[in-house]
């Protein structure tokens, strides 16, 4: 026992119980709560509670906080010692930023001791820890701020991810890398593929605010991939560098309030003027877009009035043109906008497409479903040995087991599916990907949601109230549970993905296919 830490019998500690003179004990770590008491969050007199005050509180706190409570830095303050006899190492450490969850399953089986992947390679690890590193230290604490806030992410956080070029690697691999020095050299541009940009938006859903992570200019992703690949190059050098180096935000606006994501059915209109086009969709503007409360720049489809052809234009921020927040099942950090356009004026060089914009907006979403499906795969179950009920563990129950043992089959076989697919993507072009992966892409989007909302079922059953307290050990539970429906509706719903994958799938029957 190092000779720092002092060391006290049980009977010292229970002297110590009533209000101004209070300690607890918590996994053999002796803490005084005489001072804090009267402010802790959840009141001073269950911590008066005789089972409480001068005792070994350790199942009665794990039974309501996460352990990172512990490692905040105004309360490790509040240790005095140990408990005699306890082992030298008994002061809880704070894991390094970059550390694996060792709890079985809480990582990807490419992380875990012991397994092999054909798909992650060393630079695939170390890229992972660098990420995890910079997610949990510049990005979580924002996150879980703002997410409770519904203030946009702060200024901080965005420039840092314009800086390390995180915003241009959530775009995927490409010319646009060249040059740039990515995460502070934790790869090299031209090593980037679409398994780093897989790990950058796993390790991103570990900031459990997906309000907040849409926040993070995610619209980015969405909106700018179109100018990228189909702009001319006046547009492009007009918007792009600005939009990677986070001085202007850019979102996609082409789901409306009555054709919603069926963007042949759209109503916004664009007529011809001298040098460009005047664009309206006031009464039927677009809604649903995520950012559009921040962005400078919304990628827009829009019906050309001559012809009725669909066009694709960037719309900039300007007079005639309104954002409204609305507010959904997550924080409103994401920004998420009604948008109306009045009388817009949009110059010829921001047009992306006169005739091509339903193929470019169709093209777009294969890529967003693979962003929307890496995001929603994970979630930590350590808790089930932490929650009691009649005075044993919870997974000492078979039916709690049971429910155990399908959460883990459905995020492993989604993690699986996953991988496989992003493997394919790796290695088509982009009319292959459009031909032979998106109908099975649908599939595993709409698998996923549907797999997130049964595990988001029973992870509350298991955890009973504390799964729909929006503080303390269920948070995340809670967090899941709200806000997993976005996923399922956003970027194509889920009976529409099960429809695009079938008929994809039926397209290619062979004519002389019998049972
Ligand atoms: C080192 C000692 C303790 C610290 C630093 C602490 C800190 C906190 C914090 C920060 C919260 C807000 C919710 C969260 O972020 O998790 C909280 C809530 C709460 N704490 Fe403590 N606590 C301590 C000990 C205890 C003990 C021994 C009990 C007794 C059983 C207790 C009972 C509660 C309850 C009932 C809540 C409200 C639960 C909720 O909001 O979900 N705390 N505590």
């Amino acid at each position: 026992m190092s000779q720092a830490v002092r060391s006290f019998s049980k009977g010292e500690v229970a002297k110590h119980a009533f209000v101004g003179d209070l300690w607890v004990v918590i996994d053999l770590v002796v803490y005084d709560l005489s001072k804090f008491a009267p402010m802790h969050p959840g009141g001073i007199s269950i911590l008066l509670n005789e089972e409480v005050a001068g005792q070994d509180a350790t199942q009665a706190f794990f039974g309501l906080h996460r352990q990172e409570v512990l490692n905040k830095l105004q309360y490790q303050k509040l240790r005095i010692g140990v408990i005699e006899g306890a082992p030298a190492n008994a002061f809880p450490t704070v894991a390094p930023s970059d550390a694996l969850d060792k709890v079985p399953y809480a990582e990807p089986a490419w992380l875990t001791e012991g397994y092999h992947s054909p798909y992650f390679s060393e630079g695939h690890r170390r890229f992972q820890k660098v990420v995890r590193k910079f997610v949990k230290e510049v990005v979580y604490p924002d996150a879980q701020k703002k997410e409770e806030d519904g203030k946009p992410p702060s200024k901080e956080v965005l420039q840092a991810l314009a800086d390390t070029n995180i915003i241009a690697m959530r775009l995927g691999s490409g010319r646009h890398l060249e040059g740039r020095v990515l995460l502070e050299g934790a790869v090299r541009p031209e090593e980037f593929d679409i398994f780093h940009e897989m790990i950058l938006w796993e390790e991103f859903s570990h900031i459990h605010a997906r309000g907040y992570s849409d926040g993070l200019a995610a619209g980015v992703c969405i909106g700018l991939p179109p100018v990228l690949n189909f702009g001319n190059e006046k547009l492009k050098d007009a918007i792009i560098e600005d939009i990677l180096s986070g001085k202007k935000l850019i979102c996609l606006a082409v789901s409306e309030a009555f054709a919603g994501s069926d963007v042949a059915g759209m109503k916004c209109s664009a007529k011809r003027t001298e040098g460009g086009w005047i664009v309206n969709g006031t009464s039927q503007g677009t809604k649903w877009i995520t950012n559009g409360m921040q962005a400078d720049y919304f990628t827009t489809a829009c019906r050309n009035q001559s012809n009725g052809s669909i066009m694709l234009m960037v719309v900039e921020r300007g007079q005639g043109m309104s954002t409204k927040l609305i507010r959904t099942s997550y924080s409103t950090s994401a920004g998420t906008a009604f948008v109306t356009f009045d009388n817009m004026f949009v110059p010829d060089d921001f047009v992306i497409s006169e005739t091509e914009g339903l193929k470019i907006v169709l093209s777009n979403f294969n890529h967003e479903r693979w962003v929307l499906t890496t995001a929603s795969i994970g979630i930590y179950h350590r808790w089930v040995n932490q929650r009691r009920v009649f005075g044993k563990p919870l997974s000492s129950q078979a039916v709690v087991r049971s429910k155990l043992a399908a959460i883990i089959s459905r995020v492993e076989s989604c993690q699986n599916w996953l991988e496989n697919v992003t493997y394919q993507m790796k290695n088509m072009n982009y009319v292959q990907q459009a031909t032979e992966i998106a109908g099975q892409m649908a599939l595993l989007k709409m698998y996923t949601t549907r797999a997130s909302q049964d595990t988001a079922r029973d992870a509350v059953q298991i955890f009973g109230g504390r799964g729909i307290t929006k503080t303390g050990m269920g948070k995340h539970i809670e967090h899941f549970h709200r806000s997993l429906l976005i996923d399922a509706v956003g970027g194509g719903a889920e009976d529409i993905m099960a429809d695009l994958g079938v008929r994809q799938a039926l397209r290619k029957m062979p004519k002389n296919a019998r049972l």
